[in-house]
């Protein structure tokens, strides 16, 4: 008897290096899936939807060139695809495995699949490598990055990456929702035009974002990546959030680079810090796995004391970029535009909203969810307790960052906030920093009018500074 075979898509939205992909093209005939995920998961931010919209337009495109569809589904896929195994007689349901709390759904689609006596094959697809190979002494996988990291270097190299079927079968025909009507694009107004130029979603696009790293940054990574006025780091996140390119395929190429000839290639001390960035992603995965409530509860319980304000004055003027500290709000404003900002700035403006403004973590969490392009439940929510000092392995909470001396090592010609904040670009380059610095002619001549033109600092930093220091005594009783 001729063998159906469903593949369900979900964030690995590409067809190289796709075991679940290869293993159900060996069916006779094949139905793709996507099913928008109603229950059980975080629903996306607004970026991520016009993220998701574009790359699932561009997997269908690529699906249509071999003779397959992808078929839209929306709701709880606990119920939709045992329902649609059903509907196009599937012997075999296939997909990759993801980790946390989505790992519920699967194991009830599992249990649905088998009550109707339809297997489920599942493969590893989404990290360097899976949650049960990293290890600790203790048997469970290190909670700090430090011996994580060592770990999974000993792990060796991930499996190489396979190469897309280059057999494809048969379809079927099956109803489809229409992307349109799942209104994950704005219209009114329409935002996304910044981040149409700067993005290009989809497996080409992550393609050739790879290579030009792999080409370009990649060689200086190590002293670039922590700059804001240079393209220094791959930009590769939400490529990698949505699985459009696995992590697989970027440590194998970054590795790859260095076969290349001594002029072309990269320092070992770049690379190496490269998959280092590449493997903090696998850990917060794990962190994910092991507090599902991550995006919600301190890691440590100790800041459930925590002196927070409710204060909202600061907090939108973070979010629009208006809090007089020029690499703050060129960051927010990048953020705003494109969806994206670089490592250092994320770190920056995190720390500025919760110590400079004292701000709870989890309301700034919930701003990038909502605005980055590479939203992810795993990376953003670890980084932003690592940030707050709330996480297990994480930053100190006193060390608070300086925005002014940030700006002269991240920005030091002024280029990145010449960019994002126009309205003092006029101003001499030591004054992109610390306006309020320039004398009353300088910012005459520049045209800026501190207070009217561009905010004065909403914040003295060293006020802030003792404030953030006090608030932390008040939760430590010392
Ligand atoms: C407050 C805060 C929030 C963040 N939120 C997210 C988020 O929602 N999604 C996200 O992908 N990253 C997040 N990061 C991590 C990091 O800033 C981005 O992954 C990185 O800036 C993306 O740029 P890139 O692709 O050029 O990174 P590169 O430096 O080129 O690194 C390559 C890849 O490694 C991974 N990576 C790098 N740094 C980290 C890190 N610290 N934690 C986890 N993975 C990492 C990413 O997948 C990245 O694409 C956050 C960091 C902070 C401080």
């Amino acid at each position: 008897m001729a063998s159906t075979a469903l593949l369900w898509f979900r964030d690995d939205l590409r067809l190289g290096d796709n075991a679940a992909l290869r293993a159900a093209a060996g069916a006779d005939a094949l139905v793709c899936l996507y099913v928008l995920e109603e229950e059980g998961v975080r629903p996306l931010g607004g970026a991520s939807q016009w993220w998701l919209a574009n790359s699932l337009r561009a997997l269908d495109a690529a699906l249509r060139e071999k003779g397959q569809k992808l078929i839209l589904r929306s709701g709880n896929a606990a119920e939709i695809v045992p329902a649609l195994a059903d509907e196009i007689g599937a012997s075999e349901v296939f997909w990759n495995r993801r980790y946390g709390p989505a790992e519920k759904i699967d194991g009830q689609v599992t249990r649905a699949l088998k009550q109707r006596g339809i297997e489920a094959k599942t493969f590893a697809g989404a990290l360097l490598h899976e949650p049960d190979a990293i290890k600790g002494s203790t048997g469970a996988a290190p909670k700090i990055f430090a011996p994580f990291w060592k770990r999974l270097r000993a792990a060796g190299d991930p499996p190489a990456p396979i190469r897309a079927p280059s057999k494809w079968p048969s379809t079927k025909r099956v109803a489809s929702d229409d992307l349109a009507d799942w209104s994950l694009e704005p219209t009114k107004p329409d935002w996304a035009g910044d981040m149409r130029d700067a993005w290009a979603p989809g497996e080409d696009g992550a393609r050739k974002r790879l290579h030009a790293f792999v080409d370009g940054a990649l060689s200086t990574y190590a002293d670039s990546r922590e700059r804001a006025d240079r393209d220094g780091s791959s930009r590769l996140s939400p490529h990698l959030r949505f699985g459009e390119v696995s992590p697989t395929q970027v440590w194998h190429a970054a590795k790859h680079a260095l076969d290349a000839p001594a002029k072309e290639r990269p320092s070992p001390a770049s690379v190496d810090k490269f998959l280092a960035e590449l493997a903090w992603r696998d850990f917060a995965h794990h962190q994910l796995r092991a507090y599902p409530k991550i995006a919600d509860e301190n890691m440590r319980d100790q800041f459930d004391r925590f002196p927070w304000s409710e204060e909202r004055k600061g907090f939108t003027a973070w979010t629009r970029g208006q809090t007089g500290y020029p690499l703050v709000d060129a960051a927010m404003r990048h953020l705003w535009a494109e969806g994206w900002m670089p490592n250092r700035l994320r770190m920056l403006t995190a720390s500025f909203l919760i110590k400079h403004l004292l701000s709870d973590w989890r309301r700034g969490e919930k701003w990038f969810w909502d605005t980055l392009v590479d939203a992810d439940p795993a990376n953003n929510p670890t980084n932003w307790q690592w940030v707050a000092g709330s996480g297990i392995d994480s930053a100190p909470y006193f060390r608070i960052f300086n925005p002014v001396t940030q700006s002269e090592k991240a920005d030091p010609d002024g280029d990145y906030v010449r960019k994002w904040v126009p309205e003092i670009a006029k101003l001499p380059a030591q004054f992109l920093t610390a306006p309020w610095e320039a004398s009353p002619m300088e910012l005459e001549e520049a045209g800026v009018r501190l207070g009217k033109t561009y905010p004065e600092p909403i914040v003295d930093h060293k006020e802030a500074r003792e404030r953030a220091l006090g608030a932390l005594k008040k939760m430590t009783g010392k």
